[in-house]
């Protein structure tokens, strides 16, 4: 036995390496389960095997994610039950609770409550911490701490030099967690309650996509069984972000959390048209849901006959009247069609049963499910209330005009109607060029049929993007459980981009929530922000810039090549010098030119990747269609061509937004180049 150290990292190495040794026990303890023990049928078997298997998984020991990353050192005694069973003043803070043989923790998991100061406690309120202690980590060693004292006057407020490098450190590989700096604004939306719904307005790099995936963990530790019955979703812009994104749950410990474009989550017809923009403006306004509730409703009638329902020798008769009594109650209530349609012959029957009851009989309820059975019953529901097939339905409000006027009437003016019916009607749902578009239609429908059964709780990223029926679509998946609505709405690049996040949020069903902003940008340097900022007051007036919470002079280069001849050329070049740097480069351009590029830089001899590819130490170059940029980041950005990323859209303002975007994605240095003349609103 060595005698305890006294050197203070060596003791918190100690720590570390004994944490570890625990972790290792703790799925050497799941590893030895026994299962033919505890399983009774196979199936059982089999889940218990999986959940296992996760659990074996969860508790891997990762070399280069350090198993803790703070202390905290309280005043008094904190209480079990805000400690996961802890003890005692001294804690550590790690992604997941590790506990020692005896079940004392070891590691505290960063989403519990005695967790919660070392994001929180400040000088002004210390929140009964002494000390918070960060450490530094390099290849997986512990080399470093820094300590802050709160509740010592005398000593001085300083940066942290941990949490600059953990910002400063190269971006290569997917989306990495912040467990070990999020910040006190950032942590008040992630560890809000789960009840309400909260919208995130914020300027490109304050963090938003990394506040929603940790907010999902939270929620996830703070509701598991209530989540896990219900279910939680990611929502991203497109595949390239949701692979960008897709390892930070994970690495958070949660594999369970679904990712989802809106397009998959409509995808009840195969989309392969385009529509004009002015068509899917229009089939995405909020309008259309009423122009499809008609339309869902349309096949309605009135009986003309009464229904006359045989039973042995009897016969029961219910008059036009009665028929039309229940039809119209039925009609004027807010159920769903289909729930209405299966109702319907319940109703005939329950009114048959009190005509068998008034005639002297006592039947019971299998009389009259016999009854709604009954052929007669049946065809009156059929003719009166004949079955919805949601995407024939919308196959036939886009293909046929009078039955579009007849739904849209006072709705939808005749220009509107015109230009929403399909030029090329396919014949049939399978040989239709749906649109995008048309698949949120088809969706709605669907929900008019029948309820979309609601999660637990959405994250809604680039939340700006989406049109209002769209945002019905989403809202729709979270009726009875709460969302988190990030975006910015100086990003917005749709013709139909969200103007007012209160607007959106009345739209998703969630008038009430609370609109919170990010100002403080992690990302992008000083110089870089502030001259993409210029932008604002075109694309977005009355949105404040972000700050940055770094200034790295010389950051910002803007070069212009008189030769639109050797801009290919100097671009490619720019690239190689960025790629003489440590980290990630994107090379952002126009849609238009990607091809261009591809071709130069094959032939310099540069390899590239394809955004949503992971870029690693090999494979550092991504080459980026502006339209795809969004969300993504690199160390290092080349921009060629701004007037042509500007022409690339359809109008000056969807144009100059989507510069904003291509320009605010680098974390160390962006790179301009030019032949044209730059956008006056960057003011040359
Ligand atoms: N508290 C933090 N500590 C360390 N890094 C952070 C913190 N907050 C954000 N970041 C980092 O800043 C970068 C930008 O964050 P993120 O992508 O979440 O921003 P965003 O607001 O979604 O940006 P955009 O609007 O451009 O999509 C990411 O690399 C993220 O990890």
């Amino acid at each position: 036995m060595h005698a305890p150290t006294t050197d203070p990292l060596q003791r918190e190495r100690d720590h570390l390496a004994a944490s570890r040794a625990a972790l290792t026990a703790m799925r050497e303890d799941v590893e030895s389960l026994d299962l033919r023990d505890v399983t009774g049928t196979w199936v059982s078997a089999a889940v218990l095997q999986r959940q296992v298997t996760d659990r074996i998984a969860a508790l891997a020991d990762l070399a280069h994610t350090p198993l803790f990353f703070g202390r905290l050192d309280y005043l008094h005694a904190i209480s079990e039950d805000l400690a996961e069973g802890g003890t005692g003043e001294q804690f550590y803070i790690g992604r997941r609770h590790v506990h020692d043989a005896a079940g004392d923790p070891m590691v505290i998991d960063w989403r519990a409550p005695v967790s919660q100061p070392f994001y929180r406690a400040s000088r002004t309120d210390p929140l009964d911490v002494e000390r918070r202690r960060r450490f530094g980590y390099t290849g997986g060693e512990l080399t470093a701490y820094e300590d802050e004292h709160l509740t010592d006057p005398a000593e001085a407020d300083s940066a942290s030099a941990l949490l600059a490098a953990e910002i400063e450190k190269p971006r290569v590989g997917p989306m990495r967690d912040i467990v070990a700096t999020i910040q006190p604004e950032q942590d008040e939306i992630v560890r809000a309650e789960i009840g309400g719904t909260v919208c995130v307005q914020g300027a490109p790099g304050t963090g938003k996509t990394a506040v929603g995936l940790h907010r999902v963990a939270y929620l996830l530790y703070a509701h598991r069984e209530r989540l896990a019955r219900t279910g939680t979703l990611v929502i991203g812009p497109n595949s390239s972000f949701l692979s960008y994104i897709e390892q930070v749950l994970p690495a958070l410990g949660e594999l369970d959390v679904a990712q989802a474009t809106v397009q998959q989550l409509v995808a009840h017809v195969e989309v392969r048209g385009e529509d004009p923009s002015e068509a899917a403006r229009i089939k995405g306004d909020a309008r259309m849901a009423e122009v499809l509730r008609r339309a869902v409703r349309s096949g309605i009638t009135l009986p003309t006959e009464p229904c006359v329902v045989v039973r042995g020798s009897r016969r029961y008769r219910v008059p036009v009247q009665e028929l039309t009594g229940i039809i119209e109650e039925l009609a004027g209530r807010e159920i769903r069609y289909g729930a209405a349609r299966e109702a319907l012959p319940q109703r005939i029957a329950h009114t048959v049963l009190l005509k068998m009851e008034q005639g002297g009989e006592a039947p019971d309820d299998r009389v009259q499910d016999a009854v709604a059975r009954n052929p007669q019953v049946k065809a009156v529901v059929k003719e009166c209330w004949p079955p919805v097939d949601p995407a024939k339905l919308v196959h036939r409000l886009l293909t046929d005009a009078a039955f579009l006027a007849e739904c849209a009437q006072g709705v939808l003016d005749a220009g509107e109607q015109a230009a929403i019916l399909w030029t090329k009607p396919g014949r049939s749902v399978k040989t239709a060029r749906w649109t995008a578009a048309d698949a949120v239609l088809v969706d709605e429908a669907t929900d008019l049929v029948q309820r979309t059964s609601s999660l637990g709780h959405v994250v809604l990223d680039e939340a700006q993007d989406l049109s209002p029926m769209q945002y019905r679509a989403v809202g729709r998946r979270c009726t009875t459980g709460s969302a988190t609505v990030l975006g910015d709405l100086a990003q917005g690049t749709t013709p139909w981009a969200t103007a007012s996040w209160q607007d959106a949020l009345h739209h998703l069903g969630k008038a009430g929530a609370h609109v919170e902003e990010l100002t403080k940008g992690f990302r992008v340097p000083e110089e870089v922000i502030a001259y993409a900022s210029r932008l604002l007051p075109a694309i977005a007036p009355g949105l404040a810039p972000a700050t940055s919470i770094r200034d790295l002079p010389g950051s910002l280069a803007v070069r212009h090549v008189p030769s639109p001849d050797d801009l290919v050329e100097s671009v490619v070049e720019a690239c190689r010098l960025a790629l003489g740097h440590e980290g990630s480069t994107g090379l952002i351009a126009a849609d238009a030119r990607i091809p261009l590029f591809a071709e130069a830089l094959t032939a310099a001899g540069l390899a590239f990747l394809a955004p949503g590819t992971e870029t690693s130490a090999e494979a550092r170059l991504t080459l980026v269609p502006a339209s795809l940029a969004k969300g993504l980041e690199y160390d290092y950005v080349v921009l060629d061509e701004p007037a042509a990323v500007v022409a690339g859209e359809p109008d000056e303002r969807t144009g100059l937004r989507r510069l904003y975007v291509a320009l605010t994605r680098a974390v160390s240095g962006l790179q301009l180049l030019h032949s044209e003349a730059l956008p006056v609103q960057l003011g040359a």
